[in-house]
């Protein structure tokens, strides 16, 4: 069935952009080295396919006057059609507007949503979002500064001091350290109603670069997913603008549970169809290479928390 797939996907006309390529897992080693032969010619050659995707969409709202400074990034602005979208606030032009897009994972076709690294001015709309979304968990990918550049607001509280974000209270329960990232528990409340917000976030993967070692984002999505399971509401995912390692993220975390299930893999179908939903979805060719050792389980657990 795959071989006739495949075959099938071989005989469209050139030029055609196939949104599905589907490799099957024992064949990925030599796959890989296909397409990272000659400098990764043939992964740049297929990363230039995706290049056009979702391009043709409208960001109106994202360009209002009123919401231009809303946006931490001029070339990073929400498609309006998967906008999520703040419950407006009286008469406030713009007031249901935030820099972030619905997206598909392995679960649900609105398993996460993504944003931008809250900016300071707009912390309080973070919130709102977080509640309204009825989301339980946080995932960042960044450091508030990262080269001496801030890349992200420090919009949660570092104690246990509670903090208001509007009429969003946010009390910090407990947080866990480990070497690559920390998981933490917020009590958040609004209008007498409390809950439990977890935040994962990943500190060592700088921007425009790699984790060092690659295993260590592997053991993260896994330690992530061991966590939240298949609980349908919505995952909020963030870096600083949203799109590159936001995107890696959840596109490993799609490959990691359907390879437990499947024995194909389709890393060109799942960056076509989240382009669809936000720009720049994973922003380099060099994919984390999941070898099927890793997989399996063979990467290990998070490990013992590191010291304080
Ligand atoms: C290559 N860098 C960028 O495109 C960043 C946005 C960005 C994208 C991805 C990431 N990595 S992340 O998604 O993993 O956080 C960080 C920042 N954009 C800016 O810095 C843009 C300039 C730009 C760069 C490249 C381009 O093609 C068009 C415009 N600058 C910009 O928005 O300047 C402000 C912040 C002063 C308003």
């Amino acid at each position: 069935k795959l071989a006739r797939m495949q075959d099938e996907l071989a005989a469209l006309p050139e030029g055609y952009i196939t949104p599905n390529r589907p490799v099957h897992v024992k064949d990925f080693s030599e796959h890989y080295r296909i397409m990272s032969a000659d400098s990764d010619f043939r992964f740049s050659e297929e990363f230039e396919e995706l290049k056009h995707v979702g391009r043709d969409q409208a960001c109106s709202f994202a360009n209002l006057p009123c919401n231009r400074p809303k946006n931490r990034f001029t070339n990073i602005l929400p498609y309006d059609h998967s906008r999520f979208k703040l419950q407006p606030v009286d008469d406030d032009d713009g007031s249901d507007y935030i820099n972030a897009n619905y997206m598909p994972g392995h679960n649900s076709p609105r398993e996460f949503i993504v944003t931008q690294g809250p900016l300071h001015s707009t912390r309080e709309e973070f919130w709102r979002m977080c509640w309204e979304s009825n989301s339980r968990a946080i995932v960042m990918l960044t450091r508030c500064f990262e080269k001496g550049r801030e890349k992200c607001d420090q919009y949660w509280p570092v104690d246990r001091v509670a903090m208001f974000y509007g009429d969003i209270k946010v009390q910090l329960i407990i947080d866990t350290h480990y070497h690559d990232w920390s998981i933490s528990e917020f009590m958040v409340s609004r209008n007498c109603e409390s809950r439990i917000m977890r935040h994962f976030h990943f500190t060592t993967w700088p921007d425009f670069g790699v984790p060092e070692p690659p295993q260590s984002l592997v053991r993260f999505v896994r330690a992530f997913r061991d966590v939240i399971g298949t609980d349908m509401r919505p995952i909020i995912v963030h870096c600083s603008a949203g799109v590159g390692r936001s995107g890696t993220f959840i596109a490993l975390d799609r490959i990691l549970q359907h390879i437990h299930k499947s024995d194909y893999v389709d890393i060109f179908g799942i960056v076509f169809a989240m382009r669809k939903e936000r720009v720049f979805m994973v922003q380099t060719e060099t994919a984390v290479c999941v070898h099927p050792s890793v997989s399996a389980g063979g990467a290990g657990g998070q490990g013992a928390p590191a010291g304080r």
